[in-house]
């Protein structure tokens, strides 16, 4: 059975339990069971704190898991990320209030706090800036005003948090982090793993594609299939009515309403759009 580490709580826990779901997994029905079995897939789901997952798979206890790209590097587990999930997007970076340090270089002989201390530390040392780092647990952006540090380095999403907390960020992002999934280094694949990747591929498809169908004059079809090229080749058949055909083809979520437009105004009609529930590419 392939043991898979999945986030118990906190920004990732949610949106990995979404998309498991989305691919067809049995998850939890109770937030506090600590494991799940999928027997009809051949999967079990380990429900586990997000910063101790990193370590589960780099040991090799648990085959695969859902992390941050932020938590995976900081653990410094010798484990690697395989794809990325599409959610938790957030940058990693210092800020401090006015008055403080202004670059990574003004953080020499000063305090920073953060939950991340092996990014931080790696990040100073690469650029040789010796300062302290001061490891908290979370609400790092209170450390200042508590006069426990000089500036911090936090997971900044809309940037909400550290305004209120009247700091500014400074400094290049040390990283852009989002939820990955992540194996262990240098293993050979376990078994179903091939199958679970290309299932939760087919999630991060199913969400970004729409399906397009409409019909078009035949003699425009060329014209029209360069607009909704597909993944692999639109589908063209035949209409009842001669000379017209219809066209099906897969066409990026974001982009549906451009092209709609587009296809429109090259004569196309009966434009529809429907959401594609699961699929595989
Ligand atoms: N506001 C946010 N927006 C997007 N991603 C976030 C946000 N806060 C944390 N993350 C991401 O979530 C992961 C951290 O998971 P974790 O559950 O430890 O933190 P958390 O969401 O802050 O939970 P906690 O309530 O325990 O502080 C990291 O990958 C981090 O980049
Ligand atoms: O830029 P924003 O949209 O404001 O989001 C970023 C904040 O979200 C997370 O905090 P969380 O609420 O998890 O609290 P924590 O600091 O205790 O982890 C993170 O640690 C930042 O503080
Ligand atoms: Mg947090």
């Amino acid at each position: 059975m392939l043991k898979v580490a999945v986030p118990n709580k906190g920004s990732l826990a949610e949106s990995a339990a979404l998309m498991l779901a989305e691919a067809g997994y049995r998850q939890r029905r109770n937030a506090k069971d600590l494991v799940c079995v999928d027997a009809e897939n051949d999967v079990e789901f380990f429900y586990l704190r997000p910063r101790d997952i990193a370590i589960y798979v780099g040991e090799g206890t648990l085959d695969v898991g859902i992390t941050g790209r932020d938590l995976l590097l900081d653990s410094g587990a010798q484990a690697d990320e395989v794809m990325t999930l599409g959610f938790a997007s957030s940058t990693f970076r210092f800020a401090a209030p006015e008055g403080g340090p202004t670059t990574v270089e003004e953080l020499a002989g000063r305090r920073v706090a953060t939950s991340y201390r092996g990014l931080v530390r790696d990040y100073l040392a690469e650029r040789g800036i010796e300062a302290s780092v001061v490891r908290l647990d979370g609400a790092v952006e209170s450390s200042i005003r508590l006069g426990v540090a000089d500036a911090i380095a936090d997971v900044v999403e809309t940037g909400t948090t550290l305004r209120q907390a009247g700091l500014a960020v400074f400094g290049e992002p040390i990283l852009s982090s989002e939820g990955v999934l992540a194996r262990r280094r240098g293993d050979t694949e376990p078994a179903g793993f091939d199958v679970f990747k290309r299932r939760l591929d087919s999630v991060l498809v199913a969400r970004s594609y729409v399906m397009m169908d409409y019909d078009i004059r035949t003699e425009q079809v060329e014209d029209a299939v360069t607009l909704t090229p597909g993944i692999e080749s639109p589908t063209v058949s035949p209409l009842h009515s001669e000379g017209w055909s219809a066209v099906r083809s897969m066409v990026p979520r974001d982009r549906a309403q451009r092209v709609m437009d587009d296809l429109y105004a090259i004569g196309a009609r009966g434009i529809l759009v429907t959401d594609i529930l699961a699929c595989r590419i």
